[in-house]
C-alpha cells in the first residue's frame, strides 16, 4: 500500500550539489522520490545520483532523452547503471527512439515517454503547426503519443494531470501517469512557465501516480509544511476514490 508520501515527487532544481544534498536531507521524510533534472545532472554528474541512492531514497532520473535510435539506446544502457526508478525519453516522433530506450534500460528502469510538456498549451501547439484537431484537443495528442510509449514498452508517461485519467482509463492501472505542472489552488493563478496545472487533489483524483512538485515546496516559508500539505491534500483525494 502507497502512503500519500509516496506519491510526491521532488526535483532538486539547484545549481550545485551542495544544495541538492541539504534538500535530500530536509525532505527525505517528506517525498517519495527526488527527481534529478538537467540543471543539476550538467553540473553534478552520476555522483549526485549515487548520493541520493546511499541516502536511501529513490531517484527519477529526468534527462528527456531525444537522439536516433543507436544514441538514446547507449544513453539509457548507462542510466541503467545507476539504479534509478524512472528516467525520461521524449516520446518526439519516432517509435523507434522510444523502443531503444526501452530495449537500453534492460528492464531495469522504468522509462517515460514525455507526451507534451506541461509548459505547452493549445495555443503552442497551433502555432507550431499541428493539425488543428490535436491543437484544439490537447488530450489527443497527449494520447497519441501515450499509445506509441505503450506500445514501445515504456513503463509510462509524462503529462499532466489534465490528460491522467484519458490515461488510465485507456491503458489501466499499471501504466504510469507521472504528473508535473502541479501547484495548489491558491497558486492556480500563479503558475510560473506551467500553462497545464492541477492541483495535487485533482491529479489524484483523476489518477496521477506521482505528482512532480518543486517550486510550490521549494519556495515556501517553511517547505517541509508545504510538502505535509500537499501530501494532506493527496490523503484526502486517495480516502474518497
Ligand atoms: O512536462 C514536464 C516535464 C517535466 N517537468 C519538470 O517537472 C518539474 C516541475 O517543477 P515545478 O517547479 O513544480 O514547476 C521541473 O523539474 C520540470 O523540469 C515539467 O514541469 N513538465
Amino acid at each position: 500500500m502507497r502512503s500519500a508520501t509516496d506519491y510526491i515527487v521532488f526535483p532538486l532544481d539547484v545549481p550545485s550539489p551542495e544544495a541538492a544534498k541539504e534538500w535530500v536531507t530536509l525532505l527525505s521524510e517528506e517525498v517519495g522520490m527526488f527527481k534529478v533534472g538537467l540543471e543539476l545532472f550538467i553540473q553534478a554528474g552520476p555522483d549526485i545520483v549515487r548520493f541520493i541512492r546511499s541516502r536511501g531514497a529513490r531517484v527519477f532520473l529526468d534527462l528527456k532523452l531525444h537522439d536516433i535510435p543507436a544514441t538514446v539506446a547507449r544513453a539509457m544502457a548507462r542510466v541503467a547503471d545507476l539504479d534509478v526508478a524512472l528516467a525520461t525519453v521524449h516520446c518526439g516522433e519516432s517509435p523507434e527512439m522510444l523502443g531503444a530506450a526501452v530495449a537500453g534500460s534492460g528492464g531495469k528502469v522504468g522509462v517515460l515517454g514525455v507526451t507534451v510538456l506541461t509548459s505547452v498549451s493549445s495555443e503552442d501547439i497551433a502555432a507550431a503547426g499541428f493539425r488543428p484537431e490535436l491543437a484544439a484537443d490537447m488530450t489527443r495528442l497527449v494520447m497519441n503519443r501515450a499509445e506509441t510509449a505503450r506500445a514501445a514498452g515504456c513503463a509510462g508517461i509524462v503529462c499532466s494531470g489534465l490528460e491522467a485519467a484519458a490515461v488510465k482509463k485507456a491503458f489501466g492501472p499499471d501504466f504510469l501517469a507521472v504528473t508535473p505542472g502541479i501547484r495548489p489552488a491558491s497558486a492556480q493563478d500563479s503558475p510560473d512557465d506551467q500553462k497545464r496545472v492541477t492541483t495535487p487533489g485533482q491529479a489524484v483524483r483523476w489518477g496521477a501516480d506521482y505528482l512532480v512538485v518543486g517550486r510550490p515546496i521549494r519556495d515556501a516559508a517553511d517547505p517541509r509544511e508545504a510538502a505535509r500539505r500537499i501530501a494532506r491534500e493527496v490523503q484526502t483525494a486517495l480516502a474518497a476514490a
